[in-house]
C-alpha cells in the first residue's frame, strides 16, 4: 500500500549541526501519529521538512506516491499539507472569522472557485469544528491563548488538508482544554491524517496508534505507546529523564 507520507534518507544540517540525519520514515492513511524526544531532537526541523517550511539537505519526501522534495510550500498546501507551528500565526487585528477566511479563500482560489458563499460556509464549518463559532466576530488578539491555538487549528481544518501536521498544539494549554483538544484531534482524524509533536506524554499515549521517537536527528525506536514505554533506550534518553519537555 502507497503510503501517505514516506521520507528516504531525509537530511538536513545546520552548518556542523546535523539536525536531521537520514530519516527513513513512512506513515500511514488515517494514522495519528506521534512524534516524541528531547528538547533538540530534530522534530520542528523533520516537520518542516515535510511541508516545506525548510529545504533538506539531502534525501527524499514523498506525498502520495509522488516525489515532492523540491516542491515549494504553498504547492504542498494545494496537495493536502497544512500544518500549524509553536509559535502562532494568527493576524491578531482580524476577527477569528477573517483569520479562517483566508485560509478557505486560500483553498477555494486554488480550486478556482471562489463563490462568497463556499467562503462563508467554510469559515463556519472549521469554526464549528473547534467550537469557535460563537467567537467568530472577535478580534483574534483579544482571546485567550487557548483559543488562539484552536484558531490556528481552524485555519489549518479550513484547508481541508489530507495530512494535518501539528507542533507542539497543547503548550500552554489548561487541562480542560487538553481534554477538548485530544476530542477535537480524534474527530479530525476521521478524515485526515494527523502528525503531532507533542510534550505531553498523557496526550502522546491517549491519541497516538504509534510513536516515532526522535533523538540527535534519527529515529531512535518506533512503536505502539506500550512498546514505547517498555523501551529501555527512549527511557534512557527521554522519558526516564522524568522530563516534561
Ligand atoms: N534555522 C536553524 N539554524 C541553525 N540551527 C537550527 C535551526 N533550526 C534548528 N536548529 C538546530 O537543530 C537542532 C534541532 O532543532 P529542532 O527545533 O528541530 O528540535 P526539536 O526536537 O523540535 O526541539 P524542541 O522540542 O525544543 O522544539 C537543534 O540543535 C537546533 O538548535
Amino acid at each position: 500500500m502507497t503510503a501517505l507520507v514516506e521520507t528516504r534518507a531525509l537530511t538536513r544540517h545546520f552548518g556542523g549541526l546535523k539536525a536531521v540525519e537520514s530519516v527513513d520514515f513512512r506513515l500511514e492513511k488515517g494514522e495519528i501519529r506521534a512524534i516524541i524526544g528531547p528538547n533538540g531532537a530534530g522534530k520542528t526541523t523533520f516537520v518542516s521538512l515535510i511541508c516545506g517550511r525548510i529545504a533538506p539537505s539531502s534525501g527524499a519526501i514523498v506525498f502520495e506516491g509522488r516525489d515532492i522534495t523540491a516542491l515549494p510550500a504553498h504547492r504542498r498546501v494545494r496537495a493536502g499539507i497544512a500544518y500549524t507551528f509553536q509559535i502562532t500565526s494568527i493576524f491578531p487585528r482580524l476577527t477569528v472569522f477573517d483569520n479562517v477566511a483566508l485560509s478557505v479563500q486560500r483553498r477555494l482560489l486554488s480550486a478556482g472557485r471562489p463563490k462568497p458563499s463556499a467562503l462563508k460556509a467554510g469559515v463556519g464549518e472549521a469554526l464549528e469544528r473547534v467550537g469557535l463559532t460563537e467567537r467568530a466576530g472577535t478580534l483574534a488578539g483579544n482571546l485567550a491563548y487557548g483559543h488562539q491555538r484552536l484558531v490556528e487549528i481552524a485555519m489549518g481544518l479550513a484547508l481541508e488538508p489530507k495530512l494535518l501536521i501539528l507542533d507542539e498544539p497543547t503548550q500552554g494549554l489548561s487541562d480542560g482544554e487538553v481534554e477538548g483538544f485530544i476530542a477535537l484531534v480524534r474527530e479530525i482524524a476521521s478524515d485526515a491524517t494527523v502528525l503531532l509533536i507533542e510534550h505531553n506524554m498523557q496526550v502522546v499515549m491517549d491519541l497516538a496508534r504509534r510513536i516515532t521517537v526522535m533523538n540527535f536527528g534519527q529515529v531512535l525506536a518506533e512503536g505502539s505507546p506500550d512498546e514505547i514505554r517498555a523501551n529501555n533506550a527512549v527511557q534512557d534518553a527521554y522519558l526516564g529523564t522524568g522530563s516534561d519537555g
